[in-house]
């Protein structure tokens, strides 16, 4: 062994959230771990994506909650002080130094290698370091692929002349824009929007469709763009962007209706790439680029011998921080009992394989109001074929929400599988809901059948009240 060339039971690329875990979990099960990293240790959601805009949010929906109690709300009337703000985001990032970060994989027995990992056939990971060199690593067991997305871009004319902001500018941003266009009606784009219009931009979101947060509940995007537009951000529908071009420091958006907006900066919202597009997976017969995917043990299905695994972003089940992270606690459990040669429990709900990925992804958005969801929506339960009772209240009439704050705005969704007896997803928006949501992800990923919900009994007077409305109403 040199340090040219390394041997390991197990090889990491990608010290996101999610590699970090995943090698955390191997070394857990007794076995050599390196982890290549060729940015900073912590990935995307530490210094990009999960951790700065949740800082940046975090006063802007404090303000707008204090801004709801007569007697606070006085104290709360000037605007907010975004160097302020920038510095707490700053201070979350860790000034983007990964120097806890790496403490921490230290503490936990997993050797950093730093640079671009590629694979280079089965079982092999080739980094090329910074200083120019290159270290081959070759894994007994196995190699798990971690290296997570970036922003995904439309193919527009004069696209890279415009240097238009992906999700790191928003969230990375040091300066407020005069007028911030906004591309996109996903989580990305809300939640920026929304940090943005309180720092004291004009806000503009560009939405091709007919709502936000597409995804979830029709009324979760209708109380989003209401608070958006009474915040005063211009929000529309069917907006399509056909051109760019930037001139004299100006961005000059043509829309496909024929309109243009003129905006400073312009931020698109469009989803995400994964980061397979240079990463060898031709060597092993995948093709770059794709996404990847995965068994429940999370295993690459199309490459033979079970050495192959991918988990976070990349396997496109749940673009989400801690489905990712469970992915790799499920990944790395199965590698340890794989190179045992113990029997893996693949049951559905078994310790070594991520179900909740099929059934019970929860998702809080840290909008005004906040979003919370998990599970399937109506839709999504009729398409999939289920007999289901759709209940809805309105979160207003529960006495912890108006306690919460005045002129409370909020509504609650339970989809109930009526042959099992069971819930298939719940939803709910309101100001201070998001921290409701784990109690619903017990409830569908438990299963908990509802007879037994009407016996958890909601203190009074908390938002959670919620829980017997719904009840109530389903029992009606
Ligand atoms: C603006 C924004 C806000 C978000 N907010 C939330 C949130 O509040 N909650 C939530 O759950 N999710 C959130 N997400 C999603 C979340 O960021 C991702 O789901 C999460 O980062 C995925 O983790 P990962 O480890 O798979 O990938 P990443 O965090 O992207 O990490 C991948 C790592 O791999 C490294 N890498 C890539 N290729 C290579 C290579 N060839 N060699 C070596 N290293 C490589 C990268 O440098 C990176 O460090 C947000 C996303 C965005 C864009
Ligand atoms: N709080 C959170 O949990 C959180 C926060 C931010 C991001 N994330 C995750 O990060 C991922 C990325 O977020 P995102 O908002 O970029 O993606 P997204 O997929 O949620 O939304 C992208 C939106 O852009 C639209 N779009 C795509 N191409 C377009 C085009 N050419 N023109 C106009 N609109 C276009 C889509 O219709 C969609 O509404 C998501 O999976 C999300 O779950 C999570």
């Amino acid at each position: 062994m040199n340090d040219a060339s390394r041997t390991y039971d197990v090889v990491v690329i990608g010290a996101g959230p999610v590699g970090e875990n995943a090698a955390d979990r191997t070394v857990a099960a007794g076995l050599s771990t390196a982890i290549v990293e060729r940015e900073l240790v912590g990935g995307e959601c530490s210094y990009w994506a999960c951790m700065p805009s949740k800082a940046l949010l975090r006063p802007v929906i404090a303000r707008a909650e204090g801004r709801r109690l007569p007697g606070l709300s006085e104290a709360l009337s000037g605007p907010l002080d975004p160097a302020a703000v920038f510095g707490r985001r700053d201070e979350f990032t860790s000034h983007w130094d990964d120097a806890g970060q790496v403490g921490w994989l230290d503490s936990a027995g997993i050797d950093l290698v730093r640079g671009h990992g590629r694979l280079d056939g089965p079982k092999q990971v080739v980094v090329a370091t910074p200083d120019g060199g290159t270290v081959r690593l070759t894994a007994r067991h196995a190699v798990v692929l971690a290296t997570g997305t970036t922003a995904a871009l439309p193919s527009l004319p004069g696209l890279d002349e415009v240097r238009p902001w992906i999700s790191r500018d928003a969230t990375g941003a040091k300066e407020v824009p005069g007028r911030l266009a906004v591309v996109g009606g996903g989580v990305v784009a809300v939640e920026m929007a929304t940090v943005f219009q309180a720092l004291g931009s004009q806000v503009t979101l560009l939405v091709r469709g007919q709502g936000l947060l597409p995804k979830m509940e029709p009324f979760a995007g209708e109380l989003v763009a209401d608070s958006l537009r009474e915040a005063g951000a211009d929000v529309r529908f069917g907006a399509s962007v056909a051109s760019v071009a930037r001139t004299g420091g100006e961005v000059r958006i043509g829309l496909a209706d024929g309109g243009e907006l003129v905006a400073d900066e312009i931020l698109f919202a469009t989803g995400r790439r994964p980061h397979t597009g240079d990463l060898g997976l031709d060597t092993v017969g995948l093709t770059p680029g794709d996404w990847l995917s995965v068994d429940d043990t999370c295993r690459v299905t199309a490459v033979e011998d079970g050495w192959l695994y991918a988990v976070g972003d990349i396997n496109h089940r749940a673009l989400l921080t801690h489905q990712g992270k469970y992915q790799a606690r499920m990944a790395g459990a199965a590698i340890g009992v794989r190179a045992k040669g113990e029997p893996v429990d693949d049951r559905p709900w078994g310790a070594h394989v991520a179900t909740a990925d099929h059934a019970a992804v929860p998702q809080v958005v840290f909008t005004d109001p906040e979003v919370g969801a998990v599970g399937l929506t109506a839709a999504e339960a009729e398409r999939a074929g289920l007999r289901v009772k759709v209940v809805d209240y309105d979160l207003a009439n529960v006495s912890g929400a108006s306690l919460f704050g005045d002129d409370y705005r909020g509504r609650a969704r339970m989809v109930v599988d009526l042959d099992r007896g069971v819930l298939a997803g719940v939803t709910f928006v309101g100001p201070g809901t998001g921290e409701l949501l784990h109690s619903a992800t017990i409830a569908v990923a438990g299963e908990v059948p509802v007879e037994r919900l009407w016996h958890a009994v909601p203190s009074y007077p908390t938002i959670s009240e919620i829980w017997l409305r719904l009840l109530e109403t389903y029992r009606q």
